[in-house]
C-alpha cells in the first residue's frame, strides 16, 4: 500500500506503458482550502476508486481534473510507449442529467449534437450515425438510439451516458456515482461493461461511489481521500484494513470486512 504523498511510485507506469499523474493538486475556494498536495497516479487498464466521507472532496476533485475547478498543481498523460506527456483527453460521466423529461430530444439527437455542428432539426448524416451505432454497442445500447431521453430507464441512460463520454475514447474516464439509485440487474450490467471497457480500450478509471460492495467487486486500486488529500491508496482489501478508512466508514466497513474475512482475501 502506498501511504500519503509517497512518490516511490511516481515514475512507475503500469506495465511501464502509460497513466494519468496529478501532482501536488490542491483546490481553494474562496479563502477555504479544500484540496492540498493530492498525489494520484491512475494507471492504464486499471480501475481506481476514490472513497471519501461526505465532504471529503471527491467532486471536487473530479471538478479540477474536468477543468471546472480552478487547481494548482499538475495533471498530465504519461504514455510510455510514445514517450510524452500530455494534458489527458477526459470521458465524464456524471450522477445523473437533469433535463425535461417531455422533451422530443432522441439519443441520436444527442450524438448529432456532440459530433456535428449541423442543426439537429435535419436529420443527421450517415457518418453521425455509424459513430452513435458504434459509440452505443461499445454499452450493449444499439437498440436505444432511436428512443427519446424522456423514455429511458435510469440504466440505459447512464449507459447512454458512458457511450457519449466514450467518443473519442478517452485518456482517462471519470465515473461520478454513476449507477447510484439504479436497481441491482442495471448496476451490475453497468459495471460489468465498464470492465470490460477497462481490459478492451485499456482504460485508465477513476469511480466515485459510496458503495463499498461495488468499489470491492470492481475496483483495483482504492484511494481514501481524507483530510483534504489522499492518505492511502492500495488494492480494496489492503485499504479496507486502513484504520483511518475503518474510523471513517466504521460499521458498514466492518461488516464487508467481516464478510470477505479478515487479513487478506480475493
Ligand atoms: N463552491 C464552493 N465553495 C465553498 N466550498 C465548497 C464549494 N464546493 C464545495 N465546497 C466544499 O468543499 C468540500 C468538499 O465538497 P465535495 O462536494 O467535493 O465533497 P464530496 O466528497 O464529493 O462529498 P459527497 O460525498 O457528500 O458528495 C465540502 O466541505 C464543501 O462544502
Amino acid at each position: 500500500m502506498e501511504f500519503k504523498n509517497n512518490k516511490s511510485d511516481f515514475n512507475k507506469c503500469s506495465s511501464g506503458f502509460c497513466c494519468t499523474k496529478i501532482e501536488n493538486l490542491c483546490v481553494t475556494k474562496g479563502n477555504q482550502e479544500i484540496l492540498k498536495d493530492v498525489n494520484l497516479h491512475v494507471h492504464c487498464g486499471e480501475l481506481t476508486a476514490l472513497i471519501g466521507a461526505n465532504g471529503a472532496g471527491k467532486s471536487t476533485l473530479l471538478k479540477a481534473i474536468l477543468g471546472e475547478n480552478e487547481y494548482s498543481g499538475s495533471l498530465t498523460f504519461v504514455d510510455g510507449n510514445k514517450k510524452m506527456s500530455r494534458r489527458p483527453i477526459i470521458g465524464y460521466v456524471p450522477q445523473k442529467l437533469d433535463f425535461d423529461y417531455s422533451s422530443p430530444v432522441s439519443v441520436l439527437d444527442v450524438f448529432a449534437c456532440t459530433q456535428s455542428n449541423r442543426p439537429v432539426y435535419f436529420s443527421p448524416d450517415k457518418k453521425v450515425k455509424d459513430v452513435a451505432l458504434r459509440s452505443l454497442r461499445k454499452v450493449q445500447g444499439e437498440n436505444l438510439i432511436n428512443k427519446r431521453l424522456g423514455v429511458l430507464s435510469g440504466g440505459e441512460l447512464q449507459r447512454v451516458l458512458l457511450s457519449l463520454a466514450l467518443e473519442p475514447i478517452p485518456d482517462i474516464l471519470l465515473l461520478d456515482e454513476p449507477v447510484s439509485g439504479i436497481d441491482q440487474n442495471g448496476l451490475k450490467l453497468f459495471y460489468s461493461i465498464v470492465s470490460n471497457l477497462r481490459e478492451n480500450y485499456d482504460l485508465s478509471i477513476i469511480l466515485v461511489s459510496h458503495d463499498l460492495n461495488v468499489v470491492y467487486d470492481y475496483a483495483d486500486r482504492v484511494a481514501f481521500l481524507n483530510n483534504k488529500t489522499i492518505e492511502c491508496v492500495g488494492k480494496p482489501e489492503e485499504v479496507f484494513s486502513n484504520k483511518s478508512v475503518i474510523d471513517t466508514f466504521g460499521l458498514e466497513l466492518n461488516k464487508k470486512i467481516d464478510k470477505i474475512g479478515r487479513g487478506g482475501m480475493r
